[in-house]
């Protein structure tokens, strides 16, 4: 369970975040939408304690991250790609990830697997496409088994089939009993997906429901999107 309570953010005499709270359950697939400069990875950054609020919590199974006693197995995260150096190999950086987090070497393996690089773990980083990075990023993520996966923008990068991939991974993890929670400004990209939904505009939570939910009354996601976030307005304040 990921639980959002209050969370405000600050930068210089802006409020970014506006008192968000919500929750991402286990065994669902939670989508956060929202524009561009809505809040989201703001929001993110500080549930994987990389950055600190202004008032509220978030909190990783009932723990700021910061306490948790072994991060990766816990919240398994993808933000600002797969944080590999170019000129490392896929396996080379997942080896490391996996030594200096106490998670079993035989783990790369599986997770290059899973993720479809099986072939390219030999390759340096550099080389990679976006789609293979994003990839790789969940790879990553993977590693410690964890309970709850929280992935900014996801699919970024992904052709159709690596969408409806990340899509069945993502489905299987939830159905497994697992929290998923993904970022995304594409409402198109998590209309197949989601279980809940959480809509994000200037900082401030909109609205939060089931797929129905959300799109009772509106023409679709995409036309209750627009509406809920004012167009597409989601410049902070
Ligand atoms: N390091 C920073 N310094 C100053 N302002 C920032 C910083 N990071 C984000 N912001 C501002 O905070 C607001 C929220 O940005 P955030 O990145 O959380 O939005 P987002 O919903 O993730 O958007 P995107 O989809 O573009 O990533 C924006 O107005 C952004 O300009």
């Amino acid at each position: 369970m990921l639980l959002f309570d209050q969370l405000v953010k600050r930068r210089g005499a802006r409020t970014v975040l506006d008192h968000v709270g919500f929750e991402a359950r286990p065994g669902r697939v939670t989508a956060f939408l929202g524009p561009n400069g809505a809040g989201k990875s703001s929001t993110l950054r500080i549930l994987l304690g990389l950055d600190r609020a202004d008032g509220g919590s978030a909190l990783v199974g009932g723990s700021p991250y910061r306490s948790l006693r072994d991060p990766l197995r816990t919240v398994g995260s993808i933000l600002d790609g797969s944080g590999a150096h170019r000129s490392r190999t896929a396996r080379a950086h997942l080896a490391w990830v996996a030594r200096s987090n106490g998670i079993p070497r035989r783990r790369v393996g599986e997770v290059l697997e899973q993720v479809g690089l099986a072939d390219a773990g030999g390759v340096r980083v550099g080389r990679y496409s976006l789609g293979m990075g994003q990839r790789l990023g969940l790879a990553a993520a993977l590693l410690g088994e964890p309970e709850a996966l929280v992935l900014d923008e996801p699919v970024n990068g992904l052709d159709p089939d690596g969408i409806r991939w990340i899509r069945g991974l993502l489905r299987r993890h939830a159905d497994a009993g697992g929290t998923v929670l993904l970022s995304s400004h594409l409402m198109g990209e998590v209309a197949g997906l989601a279980d809940d939904l959480v809509v994000i505009a200037g900082g401030r939570i909109v609205k939060t429901g089931t797929l129905a939910e959300v799109t009772a009354g509106f023409g679709g996601l995409e036309d209750a999107f627009f509406a809920l976030t004012g167009g597409g307005d989601g410049a902070g304040r």
